[in-house]
């Protein structure tokens, strides 16, 4: 079949009218189809390659969208979109106002999860299930579709032990099982698998719970997945189908791959899977040397991750100090709450995680390490606008929750010699937690500062006697500053640029420096209406500073994916932008949108 009978696959129902003889043609072409086109614009590629024949065999068993399919974290949706009739939209996979690289209501009727949190298709199942009964529609089925790693959190845990009893007639949880999240997945339920997987297991642990268990089956073979299906929609009650899948099927540089079996990829090479570009140093790297040297003479310092031990920098670490890093699986609550008895013990507990998938443990970093005052240190990755993984990813929520933490200090570095400079200063905070956050970005060049004033950068002195402007810059947003600066002061106006290194609590000095100025204007890669800016503000207001703040940051909506820079300036914070709010603001005094 020519790639463009893909486009033809307009619904579901056109899958189901092929004979079963004509579909390892279409898994091979599909899989061809998926190299092609991810390896030109980025995304999921292994796990996309990994569910071809399964997300086949379910849209032939399954009618979708009268029965509900549900894929956990979404990044293997790739093939549900080819087969809802999207094939023709993966040129423009990630892109701003292209195909989301997630299920996306507004794009199908199909898709039904947009958030590419893990370990939520299971509770998501339940309440389907729930209300298809009560409104008299038990005759549609609910699947929900989840990897081996979606399942070591916690959420989907919760979702079975409701499922087990709640009386679901037409309820199949499909686990996709390739013994892997980015890594081999850990624990104990891993090793259960594992044993299912070889027969050595005496029955399964989904059993024991009251649901029926169906496996291990080939997750490549068209037929036994067909077979499987069908023998779950006849159980009458929840059902387990174990899918054994090999990430990256089918594209040999994805199934050898030791890191993660090209589980995320930029622009590369569909021959090798290597960066047809060489990349520039990130923030992750920078990161990932300064932990490992501080891990050389801080034997009290432990790294955790959340099934992400590469993507958020700690290999060099974990391969110097392996009995000092722990992967907890896609647990972010339970690393959390482990580090609080880390600390509690002794240790100065690092949890490395992306900004976004800290919201899941907040309950843990409040109650259980600051409430204690427990010196756990947060390396939140990802922070601000991320970019290619949308709305659920940008990491736009830490800097505006995490300020309300009584005792919880925040950092935000501008450069790498920043990053290193106050990680340092982080883990050697004793007396309660902090937080470090930076963006998914390269690392750029250093800003040196003019002068470090209580702690706080200057980076800018207004070249007028009267000054007019104090931009106080977030991290990253320093760049953008500098470059308002320089274009304001081209206009006469004076600015002053600082940088509190430490963004919450409020530097008590910041109130002082603004009542010297006409205007402040804040800049943060976060959220508005809860971020720094907000608290400065608040700091002035009590301090009884009249001076007026503009707060410029992210607004409070969901933003769409898209390249990070673009979505920076759309969303007013690149250079241009903050020069031209904060010369609206000192002429008409509005505050900003
Ligand atoms: C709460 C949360 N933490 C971390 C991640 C990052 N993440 C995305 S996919 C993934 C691995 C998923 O493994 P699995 O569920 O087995 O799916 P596979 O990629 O193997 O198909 C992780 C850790 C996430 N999406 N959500
Ligand atoms: C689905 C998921 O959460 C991760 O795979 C994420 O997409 C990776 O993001 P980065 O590519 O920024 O590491
Ligand atoms: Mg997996």
């Amino acid at each position: 079949m020519t790639p463009d009978v893909l486009s033809l696959l307009a619904e579901p129902g056109a899958v189901r009218a092929l004979a079963a003889d004509r579909l390892p043609a279409l898994a091979a072409e599909i899989r061809a189809f998926l190299v092609d086109r991810v390896c030109r614009t980025g995304g999921h590629l292994g796990p996309n390659l990994g569910v071809v024949e399964l997300t086949i065999a379910l849209h032939r068993r399954f009618d979708s969208p009268t029965d509900a399919i549900v894929f956990d974290t979404g990044h293997q949706s790739y093939v549900h979109k080819i087969l809802t009739g999207r094939a023709r939209d993966f040129g423009r996979l990630r892109q701003r106002d292209g195909l989301s690289g997630y299920p996306s209501r507004a794009e199908s009727p199909h898709d039904l999860v947009e958030n590419s949190h893990a370990s939520t298709a299971l509770s998501y199942a339940d309440g389907l299930a729930r209300v298809f009964a009560l409104r008299g529609q038990s005759e549609r089925y609910v699947v929900a579709v989840a990897g081996d790693g979606a399942m070591t959190g916690g959420l989907c845990w919760e979702a079975m032990n409701n499922i087990a009893t709640a009386g679901h007639e037409r309820l199949v949880i499909v686990l996709n099982d390739n013994a892997r999240s980015y890594s081999p997945t850990v624990g104990g339920f891993a090793e259960h698998l594992r044993r299912l997987r070889s027969g050595d297991a005496d029955g399964s642990m989904f059993g024991q719970l009251g649901l029926d268990y169906l496996g291990p089956v080939d997750g490549h073979d068209l037929a036994a997945l067909d077979a499987a299906l069908a023998k779950a929609k006849r159980a009458g009650r929840p059902t387990v189908v174990h899918v054994v899948t090999t990430k990256g099927h089918g594209h040999e540089p994805s199934e050898r791959d030791e890191a993660d079996c090209l589980h995320a990829v930029g622009v590369v090479d569909p021959d090798t899977g290597r960066p047809v570009k060489p990349t520039a140093a990130t923030w992750t790297d920078v990161f990932g040397e300064e932990i490992a040297a501080i891990g050389e003479t801080r034997q009290d310092v432990v790294c955790l991750t959340a099934a992400m031990l590469r993507p958020v920098g700690l290999a060099a670490f974990a391969s110097r100090f392996p009995e000092r890093v722990v992967d907890v699986g896609i647990a972010e609550q339970h690393a959390v709450c482990s580090a609080a008895g880390m600390a509690t013990a002794g240790a100065h507990p690092v949890v490395c995680v992306y900004s976004t998938f800290l919201n899941r443990a907040f309950d843990q970093v409040v109650m259980d390490v600051a409430l204690h005052r427990l010196p756990v240190t947060f390396v939140l990755d990802r922070a601000g606008v991320t970019g290619p993984d949308g709305p659920s990813h940008h990491g736009m929520w830490d800097s505006a929750v995490l300020p309300v933490v009584p005792g919880l200090r925040v950092a935000a570095p501008r450069d790498a010699a920043g990053l290193r400079e106050l990680l340092r200063e982080a883990v050697d905070v004793d007396d309660g937690p902090t937080a470090i956050r930076f963006p998914k970005a390269s690392a750029g060049e250093d800003i040196p500062a003019v002068a470090r004033v209580d702690g706080i950068d200057v980076l800018h002195r207004g070249s007028r006697s009267g000054l007019d402007v104090l931009l106080v810059a977030a991290g990253v947003m320093a760049g953008p500053c500098l470059d308002a600066a320089r274009r304001l002061e081209a206009e006469g106006i004076g600015v002053t640029v600082v940088d509190p290194r430490w963004i919450a609590p409020v530097h008590p000095t910041l109130p002082h420096l603004a009542a010297r100025h006409r205007l402040v204007v804040t800049v943060e890669d976060g959220n508005r209406t809860g971020g720094m800016g907000v608290q400065l503000a608040q700091a002035c207001a009590d301090a009884a500073v009249a001076t007026p703040v503009r707060n410029l940051g992210l607004p409070r909506r969901f933003l769409e994916h898209g390249v990070r820079g673009e979505l920076l300036a759309a969303y007013g914070l690149d250079g241009e932008s903050v020069a031209r709010h904060t010369r609206e603001a000192l002429t008409v005094g509005v505050a900003t949108r």
